[in-house]
């Protein structure tokens, strides 16, 4: 029996890897939990699950769990999700929380050699060169949860390898991709958070939109799979059903296809090398489906992409900045502050005003993260 301690449990990533472990009782145990504020979507998972521990995002929402549940161990903070990913009897740790607040706990889960599925791609964009390295270090295994990377991660069947030609990942091109510039002006939140294929958090609905998901992906699998950002090719492809493809050196191109269901890749990173069935998703039916789109991707359509090339290849604190400023100026256009298209002005204006910092360490990313975000918030008020 496997525990896991899962962080981000009431998110779209955290709700679809408890469906999967209700599939494997015999196999899963939740051991710890963590979520941010939402008690309410919490409270019938703590009594389903019962997890010997329960992490919350800060101490007022502590207390008002504690007057919904008697529980001996609610924890809270960044060091609440530290505590979570490194309890001695936690086997697993699924990282679902969105941001890169999840990066302490990755760390400190790598350190104490726990088995690692990660979803939470901003980890890997604002300290990539750090998880890495823990992760050689311990040796340490990172089990994607992106389904992109999942994807890669199949088509080269677990391993690093040397012979790759190129990654090319794919990119359904989110809620806005038949629109032109020029039409995205005045779209609304509602607008953005309709995407064609994925049901996901808001944060990376936006992301996908804007085409930042995918330049987070780029610096994602730059890291996961070490290969240089010339050798990563982005395409669009409406469908979501070819979910990413390796060429090899030899011209031969593996991809790797399924339904669009999270489900799919969750379950894959948490029984990893094992294939179990999964019978709450739907098996692809290529008939119904009959046709598949590949469109090359357009840089200035899609300025976010670029800027995440650049920032990638540029290394040292330039992702750092990059996904700081996109994580606030993500979340004032959730709340109705800036317009879609200022998204990318102010992560363009934040990478264009900081100076490079080579090799950061912890505490240094920490720092650029929080004055990005402040300069972005600055800037709009
Ligand atoms: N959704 C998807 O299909 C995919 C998501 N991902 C990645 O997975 C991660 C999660 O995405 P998604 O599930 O969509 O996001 P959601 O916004 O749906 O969920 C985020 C989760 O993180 C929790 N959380 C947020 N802030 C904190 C905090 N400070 N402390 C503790 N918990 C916190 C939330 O808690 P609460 O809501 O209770 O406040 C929630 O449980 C992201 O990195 C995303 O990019 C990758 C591929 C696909
Ligand atoms: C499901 C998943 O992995 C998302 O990251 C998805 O890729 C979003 O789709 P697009 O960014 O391609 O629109
Ligand atoms: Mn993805």
């Amino acid at each position: 029996m496997k525990q896991v301690s899962l962080l981000g449990a009431t998110g779209s990533i955290g709700v679809q890897t408890l469906d999967v472990l209700r599939l494997h009782p015999d196999q899963f145990s939740l051991y710890a939990m963590g979520f941010g504020r939402n008690i309410e979507k919490a409270l019938p998972l703590i009594r389903e699950f019962d997890p010997s521990m329960i992490v919350v995002q800060d101490e007022e929402t502590k207390r008002k769990l504690e007057k919904e549940v008697s529980h001996p161990q609610i924890l809270c903070g960044g060091e609440g999700l530290i505590e979570a990913s490194i309890a001695e009897p936690v086997d697993v740790v699924v990282n679902a929380v969105m941001g890169s607040i999840g990066l302490p706990a990755t760390l400190k889960a790598i350190q104490s050699k726990k088995q690692m599925a990660i979803a939470n791609k901003e980890t890997l964009v604002t300290a990539g060169h750090l998880v890495m390295e823990e992760a050689k270090k311990h040796n340490v295994n990172l089990l994607p949860v992106d389904s992109e990377h999942s994807a890669i991660f199949q088509a080269l069947n677990g391993e690093q390898r040397k012979d790759i030609n190129k990654l090319i990942i794919t990119a359904s091109g989110g809620s806005f991709r038949d629109q032109t510039r020029e039409e995205l002006v005045g779209v609304t939140v509602d607008d953005a958070l309709n995407h064609p294929n994925w049901k996901m958090g808001a944060k990376i609905t936006i992301d996908s939109a804007s085409m930042m998901n995918k330049g987070l992906e780029v610096i994602e699998a730059h890291w996961l799979f070490d290969v240089p950002y010339d050798q990563i090719h982005v395409i669009l492809h409406r469908e979501s059903v070819i979910h990413s493809m390796v060429e090899y050196v030899d011209r031969n191109v593996i991809a790797q296809l399924g339904t669009p269901d999270m489900k799919v890749p969750i379950q894959y990173a948490l029984t990893y090398p094992e294939r179990k069935e999964l019978p709450i998703t739907k098996s692809l039916n290529l008939e119904e489906i009959a046709t598949l789109n590949f469109q090359k991707m357009d840089l200035d359509r899609f300025p976010c992409l670029r800027m995440a090339f650049e920032a990638g290849k540029a290394g040292g604190s330039m992702p750092t900045v990059l996904n700081a400023a996109n994580e606030e100026a993500v979340q004032q256009f959730l709340e109705g502050k800036i317009s879609f298209l200022d998204i990318e002005k102010y992560i363009a204006q934040a990478l264009e005003k900081h100076d490079r910092i080579h090799n950061p360490d912890l505490s240094t990313i920490i720092s650029i993260d929080k004055e990005t975000r402040e300069r972005v918030r600055f800037q709009i008020n």
